[in-house]
């Protein structure tokens, strides 16, 4: 495991806002670290940063205990908190090579990162001048600058329009499938995090609801037959009378638990034979925006 946390708690005065929480992230993964706003997954990074101290647990990365290793870890941590630290004034280029400078790195790095993030054409274009997604594509170049094997990026895709949103998921695709890397990311948008992830948390209130891969995800996730039909209370009352169970009524549709292909075509034999006209019918996956909704609001 890349992160590993064990009881890993923090308050803020009288509120806890980190409970207990025991992360795993896997080497080569991409994780998305998924809640609504205030669940507590900023907290959570600065506790992985060593900004914050907590209050119970450990914090273990790379194998090493942050209370004993905090310069070897963090200095193989690249990441990027809330908006990226950027003169506005200088350009894309002399940003990173201020950066540069301090770090120690090569200076001949900054025009690879500045290829990687798609920024060189923009290059010596005042930072200021960018736009919302060049500035956070600058802010993980700012981050991906040492090399680092594990990047945390808090909310990257906030406030981006939806090309933004792309450019940054294809770039953290790109840098965890050819360049070894690993991913954190938290966003409080699971349409946008199931496109990328490879793992996913899920926290509210602090605490942990869900971890795993993004398939154990979607297993949870039971798919639903769709049924668009003429007359949908006379269809749910003939299919309860075949024993069938309903899952969800609405004036156009009815949606009962998928089972199999031949049960979708039992299901419009039966509807049809009943002179019910069945106008769609077809397999459903559950939205995992509302299994999400479904997780937090049980909780
Ligand atoms: N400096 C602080 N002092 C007191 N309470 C704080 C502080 N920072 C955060 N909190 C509280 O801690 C809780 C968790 O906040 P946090 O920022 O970690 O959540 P988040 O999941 O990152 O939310 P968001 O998506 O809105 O950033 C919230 O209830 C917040 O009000």
């Amino acid at each position: 495991m890349v992160i590993n946390t064990q009881g890993l708690s923090f308050t803020f005065g009288k509120q806890q806002v980190v409970k207990s929480l025991e992360l795993q992230v896997p080497e080569g993964s991409i994780y998305g670290f998924l809640g609504p706003n205030g669940a507590g997954k900023t907290t959570t990074i600065k506790l992985l940063l060593n900004l914050l101290k907590p209050d119970a647990g450990d914090i273990f990365v790379f194998g090493q205990d942050i209370k004993s290793q905090r310069i070897s870890i963090l200095s193989q941590i690249g990441s990027l908190i809330e908006q990226p630290a950027i003169y506005q004034h200088l350009t894309g280029k002399e940003n990173l090579l201020n950066r540069a400078l301090l770090l120690g790195v090569p200076a001949q790095r900054v025009d690879d990162m500045l290829a990687l993030v798609h920024l060189s054409s923009a290059a010596d274009k005042k930072a200021g001048q960018y736009s919302l997604g060049m500035k956070q594509r600058l802010g993980i170049a700012l981050a991906m600058l040492a090399d680092p094997k594990l990047l945390i990026l808090d909310e990257p895709t906030n406030g981006l329009d939806p090309n933004g949103i792309i450019e940054i998921r294809e770039l953290l695709k790109k840098l965890v499938a050819e360049h070894g890397k690993t991913v954190f990311i938290s966003s409080h948008l699971l349409s946008e995090i199931e496109r990328m992830a490879t793992h996913v948390g899920i926290i509210n209130g602090g605490a942990m609801l869900f971890q795993g891969s993004i398939a154990d995800l979607q297993a949870i996730s039971k798919p639903l037959v769709r049924i668009e039909t003429e007359n949908t209370v006379d269809a749910a009352n003939l299919l309860t009378r075949h024993n069938y169970q309903l899952a969800q009524v609405t004036d156009h549709d009815l949606f009962v638990p998928y089972i199999s292909k031949q049960q979708m075509g039992e299901i419009n034999a039966l509807l049809n034979k009943n002179g019910l006209a069945v106008y769609s019918i077809g397999k459903q996956q559950k939205d995992l925006e509302k299994l999400f909704l479904d997780i937090t609001q049980n909780a």
